[in-house]
């Protein structure tokens, strides 16, 4: 991926990256421009072009500090939406990109789609373009309330994290599952931490279920650099985990698990978007959980089926820390008497699995009032996101059309899912078009190729044909061992 280095943690460190001066808003500059307006997750950007030298600069940067803190960073109050951000003019390096947006003034504010402004320009007579001079931001309230009337939101300057009421419920929006796409990388290396900090590869059958699960990972997940973290977890594995006792520390070397972040160093970001509740502790992970198993599901072929079934069984029951859930969970995959066959049949029993823990939670929350207000379980897919889903319903029963479901899971679950991506890749350069598709290209083809002792466990179940290939040039470019030593 042809991003700059540390673009994604320029992107995580607002505030840590900018922390001697605490600032929110993210400092671009010729070099990250693109990169981190590409690798943004959030689906609009604000770029304010000024000069460090201009008095009237230094006055409304506190004005524009204060909606940053709203939008940027782990600790932002509404994270995902807006990434705020900020270029010197006066900096030499950065007078051409200030050229290309033709800019007359300081501080001049630009709105517009992320993607809009990788290697974008503007020019004032340019009609219909997509990304629009703020021309009413001249104090913190005036920006927001421009902001507000641009997406339809209600943000106010002291909203308070996990206080408010602005959380846009996407029980019936079939866009919103696009920002998934950054909620199952959240919520992979979320699992992966919590997996390293409760050390919990413990057995040698616990370290068969993580490496199977991996595997799944390193074939199947949505995100290349997911996958790609994966799969150097699988060639090493041998080594951070002999005899399946891992070390967990985190150092220098690459000998411990703590060293192959699972999704790259810059994920986990700390926020969740498409599963962002509206309270504090409701949804985030496990929400996160259940797509990342749906986009999984909707990935595997029939010859596949069976071992993804048995190896998120296993996944859930050794590694998802809440005792009540991996018990359910656990019955109704002991309930299953017949291998699967079929790709559809899996992605099916994903799907009504999770219903039914839906309807059982609908009767708890109900009664305890645990549940988010915002996002109260139903039975899903409602009829406004799937009508053809629906043979039937009255109060008590839906009969449902299962070809039209999976027809619909497939969808959702797949194009849908990265259409963000696509999207990015529509409107960027050949080269970012390579990059996306790239980005999202899965292994369909499973093929069984023998592949090397570390992946024991994982050719006893199942090969990928990406897998052994990636293990394949990694071993080529490995050094042997010294048996002698
Ligand atoms: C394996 C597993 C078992 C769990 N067991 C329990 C338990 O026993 N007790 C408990 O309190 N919590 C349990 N949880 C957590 C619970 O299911 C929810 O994840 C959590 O309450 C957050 O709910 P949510 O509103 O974000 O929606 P979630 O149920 O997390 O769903 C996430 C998103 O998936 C979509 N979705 C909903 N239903 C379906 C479906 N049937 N098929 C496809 N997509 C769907 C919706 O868009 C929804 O917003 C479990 C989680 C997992 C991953």
């Amino acid at each position: 991926v042809s991003s700059s280095p540390g673009s994604r943690s320029i992107l995580r460190d607002i505030g840590g990256g900018n922390a001697d001066q605490k600032d929110k808003a993210v400092e671009l500059n010729t070099t990250n421009f693109d990169s981190v307006l590409r690798d943004t997750p959030a689906k609009y950007a604000v770029v304010e072009f000024f000069a460090h030298w201009c008095p009237a600069c230094r006055n409304y940067k506190p004005h524009y500090e204060k909606v940053a803190r709203l939008f940027n960073g782990p600790d932002a109050i509404h994270p995902g939406m807006v990434l705020m951000t900020r270029v010197d003019c006066a900096m030499k390096t950065n007078t051409k990109l200030c050229d290309k947006f033709s800019i007359s003034h300081y501080p001049m504010l630009f709105w517009g789609p992320p993607s809009k402004f990788v290697s974008g320009s503007w020019e004032p007579k340019k009609e219909k373009s997509e990304i629009l001079v703020i021309d009413d931001g001249r104090t913190a309230d005036r920006l927001l309330d421009w902001i507000n009337k641009q997406i339809g939101s209600s943000y106010r300057l002291d909203d308070k994290k996990f206080e408010n009421e602005h959380v846009l419920s996407n029980i019936t929006n079939y866009e919103q599952i696009s920002q998934a796409v950054y909620d199952i990388e959240e919520a992979t290396a979320e699992a992966f931490d919590i997996i390293l900090s409760h050390k919990a590869i413990k057995s040698s059958e616990t370290s068969a279920s993580f490496v199977r699960f991996i595997q799944l990972l390193a074939a199947h997940h949505l995100s290349r650099r997911c996958r790609k973290g994966a799969a150097e977890i699988l060639v090493n594995y041998d080594d951070i985990c002999p005899s399946g006792k891992c070390s967990y520390e985190e150092s220098g070397g690459k000998d411990t698990l703590g060293n192959f972040p699972i999704c790259g160093k810059d994920v986990p970001r700390g926020y969740y978007m498409f599963c962002r509740g509206s309270k504090n502790d409701t949804r985030g992970f496990s929400c996160g959980l259940w797509v990342l198993f749906h986009s999984l599901s909707v990935k595997i072929e029939d010859g596949e089926s069976h071992f993804a079934f048995t190896t998120i069984c296993d996944f859930v029951n050794n590694f998802f820390m809440c005792d009540e859930c991996r018990l359910h969970f656990n019955d109704m995959c002991l309930s299953v008497k017949t291998p699967f066959k079929k790709a559809r049949d899996f992605v099916l029993w994903v799907w009504s699995t999770h219903n039914k823990v839906n309807e059982r939670l609908m009767k708890d929350e109900a009664s305890l009032s645990t549940g988010d207000p915002k996002f109260p379980k139903i039975i899903w897919p409602p009829k406004e996101l799937c009508p053809s889903c629906y043979l039937s319903s009255d109060q008590k029963k839906i009969e449902w059309d299962h070809d039209h479901v999976y027809k619909f899971l497939k969808n959702y679950y797949g194009p849908k899912l990265v259409s963000v991506y696509k999207e990015k890749s529509v409107i960027g350069s050949k080269e970012e078009t390579n990059i996306a598709t790239e980005d999202l290209t899965v292994a369909t083809n499973a093929l069984v190729v023998p592949i090397g002792a570390a992946l024991a466990i994982a050719i006893a179940s199942c090969a990928f044909g990406a897998l052994a290939c990636y293990w394949r040039t990694q071993q080529k470019n490995r050094k042997p061992r010294r048996s002698w030593n």
